[in-house]
């Protein structure tokens, strides 16, 4: 569904991500981990046409993605929740949510039901929620966009841990009807419980692009240096 091919990317002149070549599937979750700095954000937002793609192609469901241009991706059916959780401050929870609804897509998961804090703060101002709060309309919204491909960055900051058991369970219940997750974790561990698929970044590169198991686990701690 995704193919990335000798993918560059960056701001300006500067260059970030470099030579990433990947694909992910219909239904598979991968998890997109590396130390700070190291290009997962940058590598999301070239992807999503939102910093420079400096080289490479890009297809979605087999048609190629022009750069510069997230209104295509949007409309084809992928969502991104970036790092700042993209949500709008003077709108409620929700115009937010609203917002992100598409008129021929209903989300198997209904993203309400999973984030019940969203429904009793529907007239709030997102601006005032606080940064845990956002994180859950953030993902919300990415759920309700994402019809082929759900992208979120740092899907657990500012969550409880029984809200991201509740996040993993619905994001797993996405997948099985064939949408693709891509997450970047700021806890690795934790997301190799339930990935099914890892990508490493090292500096701009991918390091590691492998399913889980015995070796993988391995091979990502040496990598993100977690013992
Ligand atoms: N707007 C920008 N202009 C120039 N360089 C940038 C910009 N944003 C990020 N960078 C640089 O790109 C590199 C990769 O940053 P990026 O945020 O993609 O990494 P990351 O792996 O997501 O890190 P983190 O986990 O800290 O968010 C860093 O060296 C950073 O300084």
């Amino acid at each position: 569904m995704l193919t990335l091919r000798a993918l560059n990317g960056g701001y300006g002149q500067a260059a970030v991500v470099r030579d990433v070549n990947t694909e992910i599937g219909d239904g598979e979750i991968v998890a997109l981990v590396g130390r700070n700095g190291m290009g997962k954000t940058t590598l999301l937002r070239t992807i999503f046409g939102l910093a420079d793609r400096q080289g490479g192609e890009i297809t979605f469901d087999g048609r190629p993605v022009p750069p510069k241009r997230p209104d295509v991706l949007a409309r084809w059916g992928a969502s991104l929740m970036p790092e700042d959780r993209g949500v709008f401050p003077a709108l409620t929870v929700e115009e937010n949510l609203t917002l992100a609804t598409r008129k021929s897509f209903r989300p198997v998961v209904d993203p309400r039901e999973v984030f019940p804090l969203l429904t009793e703060r529907r007239r709030q101002l997102a601006g005032t929620l606080s940064g845990g709060q956002k994180q859950q309309l953030g993902i919300a919204r990415a759920l309700l966009a994402g019809q082929r491909l759900i992208v979120v960055d740092e899907l657990t900051q500012g969550l409880q841990p029984s809200i991201v058991r509740d996040v993993v369970d619905a994001l797993g219940q996405v997948a099985a009807t064939g949408v693709a997750v891509l997450v970047v974790d700021q806890h690795p561990d934790q997301a190799l419980d339930w990935c099914h698929r890892v990508l490493v970044m090292e500096s701009g590169r991918l390091a590691l692009d492998a399913p889980i198991g015995i070796d993988t686990r391995q091979r990502c701690h040496e990598l993100l240096m977690l013992r």
